[in-house]
């Protein structure tokens, strides 16, 4: 990359979450291009808007958008905004929209999320995993709906900076610097793997718990049994977490209980997966926590009940 251009971004999965960073990022002077499926034609003719709760209505017309990757010009940030379920069918597109020392960011939630890619990318590529703080769903085609939040937590997983701590520490900050860049909140995490535990404290209740109970967080935070049982999921990730060595105080699952009583009325990601019958997240929410604690000998069996039942509701909504 010539020093002093700003570096080019290519989303790889414009949904909610690529949507929104994409356009955040594209207002503050990127040159970001978006790798789209089913909404490429809307999006080529109608542009991308973002309705939101903080920034009012935000709109991208004309949006340089892409049905194939072959197609993109090579990017020296790529940020994977699919669901995980996507991943290793989107490794092609990732490799060919990639400069030859680029770096792949996946701003998705789960455990483990990076290693399947790591097995199929380039070692010349950069792996970074990115804990994404926010509210944020698609309205319609090209239309997307900010509740809340925005901050976006990055740490290094893999690449040619895997033994130099100076440069994976440097490569991180460039990442997280894009977002401060564009106005939001960013953090650099120095254990990726402590990041996602840290991540999954707010994720394995309430996502499991919205398609199990048909309940966003209003009427899951209202409820006396629900609340119990969102207790009891955090305090098993928790107790998963440390297993592996990743302790998390109990005030950060407090702090997030109480916070989550101070949103606005959500229904996480899951929800919508569930309701437009799109896989869901179990493998990267339930699966890799639960093997990873067991493989520390640590049992979970409240997460592990509420993973055989969504395992049955994702095997019988389609
Ligand atoms: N939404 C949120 O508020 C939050 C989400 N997350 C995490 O972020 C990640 C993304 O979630 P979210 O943005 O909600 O998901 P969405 O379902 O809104 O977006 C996923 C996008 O990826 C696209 N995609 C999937 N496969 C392909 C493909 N082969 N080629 C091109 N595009 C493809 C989909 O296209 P198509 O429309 O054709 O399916 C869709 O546009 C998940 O891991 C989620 O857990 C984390 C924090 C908050
Ligand atoms: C936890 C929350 C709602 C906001 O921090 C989120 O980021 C998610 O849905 O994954």
């Amino acid at each position: 990359m010539d020093a002093g251009r700003k570096p080019r971004v290519g989303i790889i999965g414009t949904g909610a979450i690529g949507g929104f960073y994409g356009v955040m990022l594209a207002r503050a002077g990127f040159d970001v291009h978006f790798l789209l499926r089913s909404e490429f034609s809307t999006v080529v003719e109608q542009g991308l808007q973002v309705n939101s709760a903080q920034y009012g209505a935000l709109s991208l017309k004309p949006v340089q958008a892409y049905a194939s990757a072959e197609e993109m010009p090579l990017c020296d940030w790529l940020l994977v905004g699919a669901k995980t379920t996507s991943n290793l069918q989107l490794a092609p597109a990732i490799i060919q929209a990639a400069a030859p020392d680029a770096k792949v960011l996946l701003l998705q939630n789960g455990l483990d999320v990076e290693d399947g890619l790591r097995a199929v990318l380039p070692e010349s590529l950069h792996l970074l995993g990115g804990l994404c703080f926010i509210c944020v769903h698609r309205a319609g085609p090209g239309q997307i709906e900010h509740q809340a939040l925005g901050a976006v937590n990055l740490g290094y997983h893999s690449g040619p900076a895997s033994a130099d701590p100076v440069l994976s520490q440097a490569i991180v900050e460039e990442g997280a610097a894009l977002f401060r860049e564009a106005g939001l909140d960013s953090k650099v995490m120095g254990n990726l793997q402590q990041a996602r535990w840290q991540k999954l404290v707010w994720n394995v209740p309430y996502n499991g718990l919205s398609v199990l109970l048909k309940a966003s967080t209003t009427p899951l935070m209202a409820d006396p049994d629900s609340r119990e049982l969102i207790q009891n999921l955090m305090q098993e990730v928790l107790l998963g977490a440390a297993a592996c060595g990743h302790v998390i105080p109990d005030a950060y699952a407090q702090q997030l209980f109480k916070s989550t009583e101070h949103m606005p009325d959500y229904w996480p990601s899951m929800y919508h997966d569930f309701l437009h019958q799109r896989p869901l997240e179990l493998a990267a929410i339930y699966v890799a926590p639960l093997a990873a604690a067991r493989a520390a000998g640590c049992e979970l069996p409240k997460i592990q009940a509420l993973y055989q039942a969504l395992s049955f509701i994702d095997r019988h909504h389609a």
